[in-house]
């Protein structure tokens, strides 16, 4: 120990050292913490420990930075909240940036961030395995190259970044598989232009669903949507102002609950009741709801109009799938083109981390409630699972960074005589 202490002086301004020969893969010393994963989370943490002095590394199964919004989301996809709510740490948005910018707009700005803060992850490098090795108090991260190349990465801090829509969710549907039509899921769709005067079914109805189905409208295709439970839809506006902005202002002096009234109010006001055309509330309020379980209320931007004008049909759950079919709970059975999962995502930490107590091998997040999963035993940290979006994201980042950096400092206090 007191050597790799020894060596951990020598090597603090040394990205990588490369120690080959013992064993088939490479193996790489890192001074600072391993970052996994590039997208929003992984960058903010990085920037935050360049800005303390805390160099790192960031290992992306991608070839790319937010391989989320860059290859697995569709075209017309906007924030859904102001960008205030959405900047990383240390950089806003530019000023002549719309309200809610584009997917391309926000790739645009993450690419600055990594640029400003001399972040270059280490593309192609998917990380098959992390566990604290008690032997030398270090952690030892396995990853996989797209050739097949195996690296070990060798470090005091590890920072899990995968997020929480690593993988898609795709469900067990009854028939599914002698369906003759496409499948997809919304982690693969692009546009509706590839269904233009198809029937498709759209399977799920949270906010990739209820904007898939407009985009479907919007290119003369035929959308249904499953809706098999209640959900809350709120306009993405009210009285002039971001819901979700005003929502966090009346929080700063009103209960939830009381909030939650107001927002249900309003959106009775601007919708009517969503009940009678299929999508029933749930007895729990949205603010509330969002912060027991984690489900977003949608935030409609036109999908519901298109419920009312009869352009997107609504059904409850799926019984089973025929060849061209699919037969509803209610009995009822129709005929489509495609159906397109739209069944949401998942973290994907049990398949590679094995360190079994902060995180739930279950659902892949930390055990841990908010706002206290941050941060495990021996130097594990979590950025980006509190399923808070980007501003959670944000928050975790300046907590991880600065706790790391007490660590750091207190390591590597320059030696220096009076
Ligand atoms: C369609 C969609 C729209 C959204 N819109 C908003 C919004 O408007 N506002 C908001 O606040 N939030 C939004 N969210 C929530 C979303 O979670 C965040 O926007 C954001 O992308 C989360 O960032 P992240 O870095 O935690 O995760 P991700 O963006 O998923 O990044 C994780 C990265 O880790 C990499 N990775 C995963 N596993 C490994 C591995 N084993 N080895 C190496 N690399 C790995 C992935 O390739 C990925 O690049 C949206 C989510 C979706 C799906
Ligand atoms: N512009 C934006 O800001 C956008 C943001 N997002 C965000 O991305 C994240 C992921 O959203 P999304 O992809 O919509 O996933 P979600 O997890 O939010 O929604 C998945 C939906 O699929 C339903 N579902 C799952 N399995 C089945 C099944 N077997 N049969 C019928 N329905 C099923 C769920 O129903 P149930 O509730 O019953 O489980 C739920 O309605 C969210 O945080 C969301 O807010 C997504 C799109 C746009
Ligand atoms: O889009 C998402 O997934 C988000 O998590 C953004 C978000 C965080 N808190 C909210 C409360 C209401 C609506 C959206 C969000």
């Amino acid at each position: 120990m007191s050597c790799l202490r020894e060596l951990e002086g020598k090597m603090a301004h040394d990205h990588h050292f490369i120690n080959q020969g013992l064993g088939l893969r490479r193996r790489v010393w890192v001074p600072g913490p391993v970052i996994v994963g590039a997208g929003p989370s992984g960058l903010a943490a990085a920037a935050c420990l360049k800005d303390k002095g805390v160099p790192s590394i960031v290992l992306e199964r991608s070839n790319c930075i937010a391989s989320l919004w860059q290859f697995r989301t569709y075209d017309r996809l906007r924030l859904h909240l102001p960008k205030k709510f959405c900047e990383l740490p240390l950089m806003p948005f530019p000023e002549d940036f719309p309200m809610y910018p584009s997917k391309q707009q926000f790739v645009e700005y993450l690419e600055a961030y990594a640029k400003r803060f001399g972040i270059k992850p280490v593309f192609e490098q998917e990380v098959e395995s992390a566990g604290y090795d008690e032997s030398v108090g270090l952690w030892r991260v396995k990853s996989v190259g797209l050739k097949g190349e195996e690296m070990e990465y060798v470090c005091r801090w590890l920072v899990v970044a995968t997020g929480e829509n690593a993988e898609a969710v795709v469900p067990d549907i009854k028939g599914i598989e002698n369906f003759r039509g496409e499948v997809r899921h919304t982690a693969e769709y692009r546009s509706g232009s590839d269904f233009r005067g198809k029937k498709v079914l759209v399977v799920g109805c949270g906010n990739s669903g209820m904007e898939v189905s407009l985009d479907l409208c919007n290119h003369d295709a035929h959308p249904s949507l499953v809706v098999r439970n209640a959900v809350h839809v709120l306009p993405r506006e009210m009285l002039g102002r971001s819901t979700f902005g005003l929502s966090m202002w009346l929080l700063k002096w009103l209960p939830i609950r009381l909030v939650d009234r107001f927002l249900l109010i309003m959106s009775w006001m601007i919708f009517g009741s969503t009940g009678s055309f299929g999508l029933d509330r749930p007895q729990v309020g949205p603010l509330e709801l969002k912060s027991k379980t984690g489900k977003t209320p949608v935030l409609d931007v036109g999908t519901l109009a298109k419920i009312k004008s009869g352009h997107i049909k609504v059904h409850p759950s799926i019984q089973s799938v025929g060849h061209h079919s699919v037969q509803f709970a209610n009995g009822r059975i129709e005929n489509f083109d495609a159906i397109i999962l739209a069944t949401g995502y998942k973290s994907n930490t049990p398949s590679w981390l094995k360190e079994k107590d902060m995180f739930s091998q279950k659902d892949g997040m930390p055990r841990k409630p908010f706002p206290h999963g941050w941060k495990g035993e021996r130097g594990l940290y979590a950025v980006g699972f509190t399923r808070r979006g980007l501003f959670g994201s944000s928050a975790d980042a300046k907590r991880v960074s600065e706790d790391i950096e007490n660590f750091w400092k207190a390591e590597f206090k320059p030696n220096i005589s009076p």
